[in-house]
């Protein structure tokens, strides 16, 4: 699977065991990644005036040394710069070695318009914040264009959390793999486009490190996305029941019931409080209203119509009684359908997240997605959300198993993962879904997806990435209504390539496996 996401410290052991295995060497690799750099740079700043490689003490230096020299031969006015020596005997050492050009301290170094910068201090090594010197350089290239080798220097790898200072990239090429800091914010943001270069190291190679990450692409989930047959009918196309507030908060179940509607679930029904329920029938066609104002109520519908996934918390209220309700209801549903929470849904636990947990670990419990933005988050997991040393991706790996549930950690850089540790980090985010209402339409997707059987990680991702691809082709203007028409274009070129997955199966690829 080429779209894993390496740590620095997978990406270690991965080079280690491509060099133990051959038949490439430490410096072929070297070669090749530099070799990498320097054919984008021709390719894409071959009229700059000058290339000003900045190289650091470690193997991201060496690659820069690479670069160098291979620039130099292309006929290209180059200088270099280096903040100390390679270690004897490194493959650095070597790279060093073979360069033509005399190293200036990078101590003179004063970026000059029209040059293009190569960033090689530190990549997959930067173990401490950058210096003042560091700093100021990284600051005085800020207007500037910069390739940056691997990671831009300052930028964690592992985390996206900038140590010190960082360069501010217009390109970055990384090796064999992205990296969590390529994806992850603020790191992404100072990475400009990201270009993976294949160095040689093999797909088995990677493999062999089950790395338990993967970019969020339709490559991650496609297999299991749900395309009707010809003797689909509407409920066992899926039926999804969704929650509403009260009478002046019923719009957000309803973006949600169209959510569902758009990606295809069969049937919808918008369980409504009598007092909601003239408001509801004004605004809805397609979209089954059904009365429910106590627990009997939505136990004889769960019963009667069998729906196959719900959505509980747009617009419901974050007091105590919501949360109640629900406990409630999987306390005395036997088998209750897969479950999207959100919004006031997961709001309603603060202060007291562990009798959902509770509730979601006990046998029999449905299969639950939770959908917390950054402040929902941080009422569900206060101590997983105050934890400053790790990332945001482990951040939503410990929630996922503390409560048992696939979690979407909402954010410009959504970070999706199962209890099982499994996560996947959302590449395609955008600014134009923040706006109101968008995060209930997205739930109302995710439930969609769990209605038609897509397994519950596959599903919230599916729905992460449809929802910010759907909002990518509508552009600017985007309010939350638009979004569940906009899904139209993304639905209409998933199912293809869902289709080209099946006959991919049928000739002999391996099946998709479920990484819930
Ligand atoms: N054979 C390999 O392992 C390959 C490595 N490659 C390159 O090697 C890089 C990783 O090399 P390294 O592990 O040597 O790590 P780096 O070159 O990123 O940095 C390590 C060095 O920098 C020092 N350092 C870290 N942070 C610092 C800071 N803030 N201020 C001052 N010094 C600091 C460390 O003490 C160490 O000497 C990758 O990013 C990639 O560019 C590629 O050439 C592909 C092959
Ligand atoms: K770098």
């Amino acid at each position: 699977m080429a779209h894993e996401i390496l740590t620095p410290a997978e990406m270690a052991l991965v080079d280690r065991a491509a060099i133990e295995g051959g038949p490439l060497s430490g410096i072929d690799l070297m070669h090749n990644a530099g070799h990498a750099v320097a054919a984008l740079i021709l390719e894409r700043f071959s009229g700059a005036a000058k290339v000003d490689v900045l190289c650091g003490p470690g193997n991201n230096g060496g690659d820069g040394y690479v670069v160098a020299g291979l620039l130099s031969d292309a006929g290209m006015n180059v200088a270099l710069y280096a903040q100390g020596r390679p270690r004897v005997g490194s493959d650095a050492a070597i790279a060093a070695r073979e360069c033509p050009i005399q190293p200036q301290p990078l101590a003179d170094y004063e970026p000059e318009a029209g040059s293009v910068i190569v960033d090689a201090l530190f990549g997959a090594g930067l173990s401490k914040p950058l210096s003042h010197e560091l700093c100021r350089i990284a600051e005085a290239t800020s207007s500037r264009t910069v390739v940056a080798v691997d990671l831009p220097s300052g930028v964690s790898g592992e985390t996206g959390v900038i140590l010190g200072a960082a360069f501010r990239a217009a390109i970055t090429v990384t090796f064999t793999r992205k990296k969590p800091g390529h994806l992850l914010l603020p790191g992404r943001d100072f990475c400009g486009e990201v270009v993976v270069a294949d160095i040689g190291i093999g797909d088995r190679t990677v493999a062999a490190i089950g790395s338990a990450c993967v970019e969020n692409t339709p490559a991650a989930w496609i297999g299991h996305f749900p395309a009707p047959n010809i003797n689909s009918y509407k409920y066992s196309r899926g039926h999804v029941g969704v929650f509403s507030g009260g009478p002046a908060a019923t719009g957000a179940a309803r973006l949600a019931a169209m959510g569902a509607a758009r990606i295809g679930a069969g049937a919808v029904t918008l369980l409504s409080p009598s007092a909601s329920t003239a408001i509801n029938a004004a605004h809805l066609t397609s979209i089954i209203l059904r009365e429910a104002d106590t627990l009997e109520e939505v136990l004889a519908f769960l019963e009667a119509r069998r729906p196959h996934s719900l959505v509980y918390g747009p617009g419901l209220g974050a007091e105590a009684d919501a949360g109640d309700f629900l406990l409630a209801m999987l306390a005395k549903a036997g088998g209750l359908p897969s479950l999207v929470l959100d919004a006031d849904g997961l709001s309603t636990f603060a202060g007291r997240p562990e009798l959902l947990f509770d509730a979601l670990h006990r046998d029999g419990a449905p299969a639950t997605v939770l959908s917390p933005h950054e402040g929902e988050f941080r009422r569900l997991f206060p101590d997983i959300a105050g934890e400053s040393q790790i990332s945001k991706l482990e951040k939503a790996r410990a929630a996922a198993k503390r409560s048992g549930a696939v979690i979407i950690y909402k954010g410009p850089d959504t970070v999706i993962a199962a209890p099982s540790g499994y996560a996947a980090i959302n590449g395609n985010g955008t600014p134009l879904l923040a706006t109101a209402g968008s995060g209930d339409v997205l739930s109302g997707i995710c439930a969609g997806l769990l209605a038609q059987g897509m397994p519950p990680f596959e599903a919230a991702c599916a729905a992460v990435w449809a929802h910010a691809d759907a909002a990518l082709r509508f552009g600017p203007g985007l309010i939350a209504e638009d979004l569940p028409l906009a899904l139209l274009p993304t639905i209409r070129e998933l199912l293809p390539a869902r289709q080209a997955e099946r006959w991919n199966t049928v000739f002999g690829k391996p099946d998709a496996q479920t990484k819930g």
